[in-house]
């Protein structure tokens, strides 16, 4: 029989071999002071020899760094040598497109086992809910009474290589953060995302490209693609862009209560300026071929909805910027008109409070001569609102940053107070006043509100019930001409609107009594003593 107790053990090998260098214990004490106090407490009171594992500690540091080493090194010969790739920074679209058609798709949300649970706030503060989302899309979805839990979703850490195969492909999507910025880790404005392809030419990496932009327009059907600046962090750190948030359900513009002639009159014009040979007509004659439209009248006229609604109606996205936001700067702003798309409506809001009202003008230019500053940015400092001086608005309008070819649409409470230069034709084109309410808007708003339509949204041919007509006259017979605006009487309408509508005819006295002493406030339940 074989005696194996005095083989040697190629641990004991390796050992050897390592003491042959020179004494372990002597080169760690230099560098762990106390190792061999240490080691000689083990070895008494454990029996533990660390002069032998230090040894083979080590060996498996230096292994696991040559494999890293090398798994580097070779994944990166392969990357280089084996695909092609395309590069595609999150201010994109594409960008957008591609990870929604990977999660949607090819479930890579699901199934890295490193994610990070994504925010479900969109740029302009709402919540994206998918599971709302899904039942508004689908004919007549709706979700269950009661609390509902908001789906969380999930996409990989940054970082991480994620393989998938389509078209018969093996592909890889690697996101990144953008070096190139300053911003928040998390921020999902910082990535930069490399989409690799195992083919001799990037032929593979566009065809998923357009399928995922088809895939996203197919998705975006009815709705509208809504877009704001940056947030005012991002934009002090020179991070200047237009951020989309997921297309919202695009407004009938049905539910927009207001004169009939004006409305088609509107789109009709809208329609017109959009047509190909509108725009050849144009170049022909050598005019920009621009088309501003001036919304004005008191807040909750209906101004911004009408806004969204023709952005659905004609299947354009919709850019929206206030110049009421304070950190809102000239030059923001004219970055921001210079990455416009060829065709979109852009929507500038309240351009009355940009620093433009004339009203103290003289007084203005007299501070400012005195003080040595223009008048306009001294009246811009006066107003404490905006940084956009009307020079600076008019050179975004109608400057090199303009854009031909898109519908602009600006708001304003304030017509009065709007500069003459501003008003011109060729910067306001078309002007729109949103007036209060009429008898008859509040008859229609009474309707929209207690009607039980059939279908997904507001049908206008849909016949109204006789005793619903009848409620909406006695109803509308109490709401005085021009003193409420749309947006008030919707309040209050909004507060009944699960009771039945003789509730609301009920209760419109005590309303309208009520709002003359609470001008201005929010519609109460119940009688404030
Ligand atoms: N003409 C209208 N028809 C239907 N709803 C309206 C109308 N006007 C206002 N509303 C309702 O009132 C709310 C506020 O409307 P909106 O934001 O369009 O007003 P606005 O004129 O743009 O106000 P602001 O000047 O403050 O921006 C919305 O919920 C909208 O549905």
């Amino acid at each position: 029989m074989a005696d194996f107790s005095n083989s040697t053990k190629p641990a004991d090998l390796l050992l050897d071999s390592l003491g042959s260098l020179g004494s372990p214990s002597l080169l760690l004490d230099t560098y762990i002071p106390g190792y061999s106090i240490i080691s000689n407490v083990l070895v008494n009171f454990l029996r533990l020899d660390v002069s032998r594992v230090v040894p083979i500690l080590g060996a498996i540091f230096a292994l696991s760094k040559t494999w890293d080493y090398l798994y580097y090194q070779i994944r990166y010969q392969i990357l280089h040598y084996l695909t092609c790739s395309i590069l595609i920074t999150s201010e994109l679209d594409a960008y957008y497109n591609i990870s929604r058609f990977l999660t949607d798709k090819k479930n890579l949300g699901k199934r890295s086992s490193d994610l990070v649970a994504l925010s479900n706030r969109r740029p302009d503060g709402t919540f994206i809910d998918p599971e709302l989302e899904r039942a508004e899309r689908e004919p007549g979805g709706g979700r269950a009474k009661g609390r509902h839990r908001r789906t969380q979703e999930y996409e990989a850490q940054l970082e991480s290589y994620q393989y998938f195969w389509y078209n018969g492909r093996l592909f890889i999507w690697f996101r990144q953060r953008d070096n190139r910025s300053n911003l928040d880790y998390h921020s999902s404005r910082t990535v930069e995302a490399k989409l690799y392809c195992f083919s001799a030419n990037t032929t593979p990496i566009k065809e998923l490209i357009e399928d995922s932009a088809a895939y996203q327009e197919a998705r975006n059907a009815g709705l509208t693609k809504i877009y704001r600046p940056a947030s005012a962090k991002q934009r002090s750190y020179g991070d200047v862009h237009w951020r989309s948030a997921t297309g919202r359900p695009s407004r009938p513009l049905g539910t927009v209560i207001m004169s009939k002639e004006k409305k088609n009159a509107l789109v009709a014009d809208i329609e017109q300026y959009l047509l190909p040979a509108t725009r050849k007509w144009y170049s022909q004659r050598g005019i920009p071929y621009r088309r501003g439209y001036l919304f004005y009248g008191a807040p909750g006229t209906g101004k911004t909805s009408l806004s969204f609604a023709l952005a659905g109606l004609l299947d354009l996205s919709i850019y929206c910027v206030s110049l009421a936001e304070k950190s809102m700067t000239e030059e923001d702003l004219f970055e921001l008109f210079s990455q416009l798309p060829a065709s979109c409506l852009v929507l500038l809001e309240d351009i009355d409070i940009a620093g433009l009202q004339k009203r103290d003008d003289k007084v203005i230019r007299e501070e400012a001569s005195e003080e040595g500053e223009t008048p306009e940015h001294k009246k811009a400092a006066s107003d404490g609102d905006s940084r956009v001086t009307l020079s600076g608005l008019l050179n975004v309008i109608d400057g090199v940053a303009s854009h031909e070819g898109r519908v602009l649409i600006m708001t304003t409470n304030d017509i009065e107070g709007l500069d003459k230069a501003l008003l011109r034709p060729g910067r306001i084109d078309v002007k729109t006043h949103f007036p209060k309410s009429s008898k008859s808007d509040a008859h229609d708003l009474f309707v929209q509100t207690f009607m039980n339509y059939d279908g997904d949204s507001i049908d206008e041919k849909q016949e109204i019930p006789s005793s619903l007509k009848r409620l909406a006259e006695q109803f509308s017979g109490r709401i005085p001409d021009a003193k409420f605006t749309p947006a008030e009487i919707q309040g209050f309408l909004l507060a009944w609107k699960n009771s039945e509508p003789d509730v609301a005819v009920a209760k419109v006295e005590d309303w309208i009594e009520g709002r003359a002493s609470t001008e201005g406030t929010a519609y109460s339940l119940t009688k404030e003593k």
